[in-house]
């Protein structure tokens, strides 16, 4: 385990949850914190990762999509740090990944919102994700105006929506086992952009 390299590991255990989660096996608690260290946790979805993951030269990281205006891009606008975390119940492991975050570039967001559903586009268009919403109807009609606007067109991306890369300096893979007594293998970039590992205490 020690001797591999973090994002093949990754790969292994995302392809293992694929196989055995019933829904969003790419599923992962993303945490961010104001400026003063109050932190806060929601869940969103992996939509890339790799150590090339967005073209950065040996450094890649772990990509995720949302509304840039929301709490979370709130936090991150000022604070640009973040934690993942997976946690697949069906394998019982858990991966732990913390780092820096950086926009992907516009190629990069206006290719992925090209893939989404048209009705999921439209969402992020209306959408304005983490405000007060008066009633349902409101934005449903928000919704309505945006579904006409765009009739037989293609609905360009928001500016508001976009994708993060956590690039990770520290990556952790916990392994349950019997009685507690758990197995931990934590990697951490050294000073030459490779990465050192060692296992932990339970
Ligand atoms: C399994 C799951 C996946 C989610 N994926 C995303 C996502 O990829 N992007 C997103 O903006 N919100 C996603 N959400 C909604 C967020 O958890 C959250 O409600 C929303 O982004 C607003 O968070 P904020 O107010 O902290 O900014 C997901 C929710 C769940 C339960
Ligand atoms: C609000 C929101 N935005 C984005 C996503 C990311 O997934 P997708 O691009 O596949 O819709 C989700 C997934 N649940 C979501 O709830």
């Amino acid at each position: 385990m020690q001797d591999k390299n973090p994002y093949d590991i990754f790969d292994q255990w995302l392809n293992l949850a694929k196989e055995n989660e019933p829904n969003d096996y790419n599923a992962m608690a993303l945490a961010t914190s104001t400026a003063d260290g109050r932190p806060s946790c929601r869940m969103v979805l992996l939509k890339g990762h790799g150590p090339k993951a967005q073209g950065i030269a040996h450094q890649g990281g772990f990509i995720f999509y949302t509304n840039l205006q929301s709490r979370k891009g709130g936090e991150i606008a000022v604070n640009p740090h973040a934690s993942l975390l997976f946690h697949w119940k069906s394998l019982r492991r858990q991966i732990r990944i913390e780092g820096k975050l950086e926009r992907v570039s516009e190629a990069t967001a206006d290719a992925y919102f090209a893939t989404r559903s048209r009705p999921s586009q439209i969402g992020a268009c209306a959408s304005d994700q983490s405000r007060p919403l008066d009633d349902r109807a409101t934005f449903e009609s928000r919704y309505k105006a945006i579904e006409t606007k765009y009739e037989g067109q293609d609905i360009p991306r928001p500016k508001h929506w976009s994708g993060h890369i956590v690039i990770p300096h520290h990556i952790e893979f916990w392994q349950d086992r019997e009685f507690r007594l758990h197995e931990r293998w934590v990697f951490a970039r050294d000073e030459h952009g490779g990465w050192g590992s060692q296992m932990l205490y339970p």
